[in-house]
């Protein structure tokens, strides 16, 4: 773990440099680049090599797919207290996606002329399912059940098989769940290529949505403009801001949920007011450890991806979120500290709210995506939800009283712009 002080006048450097760790480096691009290129060129071939390569599965081309048959036979297989959980979390997800379901609406404009948007469903989506370490049966709930909730009409999923071809039955029972049947056993770069350019045997996607470890994080931000991506949601990250009134234990235990992805580039931040939290909370951090598995993990985690960081004033504090930018923040302070960060911070992912909001409820049930922006794209991106399934589209009509009131103002721009045409295909309606 790193340690600085806010007030210290290395801290703006420091920071930034221990942000900069997250971003991919130049030899990951160099390597994500030269797949795509690969799979671009060779299709199928590629996608097969790469599984054997970076997931020791043997797979042909006509073994991508995952039978929909096996789908819906996870799920009748499906342990009851598992489909309990699944279906309890999928209630939740669906509740608060339904809510941001974006409307068509149209109004009147100063000449009278009816204006307005209408939204529908991106037409074929793919959804990126993490399983290189772990199968991310919640990532299903989160990017399926918007998928559905806006309509889209295709939705692919993919996700890593492991050595012997197979995929996590929880997780192929939580997307019949989802209602997707079109699933494949491919994940990493190559499941990315396969969705932006297509492949003899898996139809291109519009738009790729989903997160990742470093390499399917780059990859879909290489392919954006060939396909839509949703954001880019990498490895993952907690800051967890805190004082006097937040419980260590608490803290500990969130801070290591979030180190414990495995994919080893995760970035945990304990913003604390004193020193005296900073060393209660490493002191649990430690005792903790020993009682999770997967430790070596999240162990190497802490050595290079825990920053700690003591800042006493509020106004500091808001600004160190916004520069960072995390995937998700909790708040663990006074109310009237609360209050003032809320308002204050205006970048991060997601926030937890007080001692009894560990960011893994948000990972699992609480109701919005965990598919979230890392690596400080926060500041430009925020996390999923329905309305990134759709496509928006502008409406104009103009009826003939309406296209006098114009002309005027049509007249000038053409004018200004010297385009001619334009000014008379307004004029000779008005
Ligand atoms: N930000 C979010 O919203 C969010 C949500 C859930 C999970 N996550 C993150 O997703 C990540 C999941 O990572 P994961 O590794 O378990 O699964 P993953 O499915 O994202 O990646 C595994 C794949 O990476 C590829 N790969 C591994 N090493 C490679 C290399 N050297 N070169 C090229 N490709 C390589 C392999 O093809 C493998 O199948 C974690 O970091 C987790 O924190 C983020
Ligand atoms: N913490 C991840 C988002 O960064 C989501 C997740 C899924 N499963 C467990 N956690
Ligand atoms: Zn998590």
């Amino acid at each position: 773990m790193k340690t600085l002080s806010a007030t210290s006048k290395t801290f703006a450097d420091e920071l930034a440099a221990f942000c900069r760790a997250a971003e991919p480096s130049p030899e990951i691009a160099a390597s994500v680049a030269a797949i795509l290129a690969d799979v671009r060129a060779r299709g199928d071939e590629a996608v097969s090599y790469y599984a054997a390569k970076f997931d020791s599965a043997k797979l042909r081309a006509k073994e991508f797919r995952v039978k929909p048959t096996l789908i819906a036979d996870a799920a009748k297989k499906l342990p009851a207290a598992e489909r309990k959980a699944i279906e309890a979390a999928h209630a939740n997800i669906l509740a608060y996606n339904r809510k941001n379901l974006p409307a068509n609406w149209t109004a009147k404009n100063k000449h009278g002329a009816e204006v307005g948007e209408k939204f529908d469903p991106i037409r074929r989506v793919g959804l990126y399912i993490p399983g290189g370490q772990v199968p991310l049966v919640s990532t299903v709930l989160m990017t399926a059940t918007m998928a559905k909730i806006a309509g889209c009409p295709q939705i692919a999923a993919f996700t890593p098989s492991d050595p012997s071809g197979k995929v996590s039955p929880s997780l192929l029972a939580a997307l019949h769940i989802a209602g997707v049947d079109e699933v494949y056993r491919i994940g990493g770069v190559q499941a990315v290529g396969a969705m932006a350019y297509g492949t003899t045997t898996i139809p291109a996607v519009d738009k790729i949505f989903g997160p990742g470890n470093a390499y399917v994080c780059e990859a879909k931000r290489q392919v954006f403009g060939t396909v839509g991506v949703d954001s880019l949601p990498g490895p993952s990250e907690l800051m967890v801001i805190a004082d006097d009134t937040a419980r260590a234990d608490f803290v500990a235990a969130d801070l290591l949920a979030q180190a414990e992805h495995g994919s080893g580039r995760e970035k945990i931040y304990l913003v604390a007011t004193s020193q005296k939290i900073i060393d209660a909370i490493s002191g649990e951090i430690q005792s903790q450890l020993k009682l999770i598995a997967r430790s070596e993990k999240t162990q190497a985690v802490l050595t290079g991806g825990f920053l700690a960081i003591e800042a006493p004033a509020p106004d500091q504090i808001a600004d160190i979120a916004n520069y960072v930018a995390p995937e998700h923040l909790e708040i663990i302070t006074k109310p009237a500290a609360e209050k003032k960060l809320l308002r204050a911070i205006t970048t991060a992912g997601a926030i937890f709210l007080g001692n009894h909001t560990p960011t893994a409820l948000g990972d699992f049930t609480a109701g919005p995506s965990h598919v979230l922006p890392t690596a400080r794209t926060a500041r430009f991106s925020s996390g999923l939800r329905t309305a990134d399934f759709m496509r928006r589209t502008s409406i104009v009509r103009y009826a003939a009283a309406s296209v006098k009131k114009a002309n005027d103002v049509t007249s000038r721009f053409a004018a200004m712009e010297k385009l001619d045409a334009h000014g008379r295909s307004v004029k000779i309606r008005a």
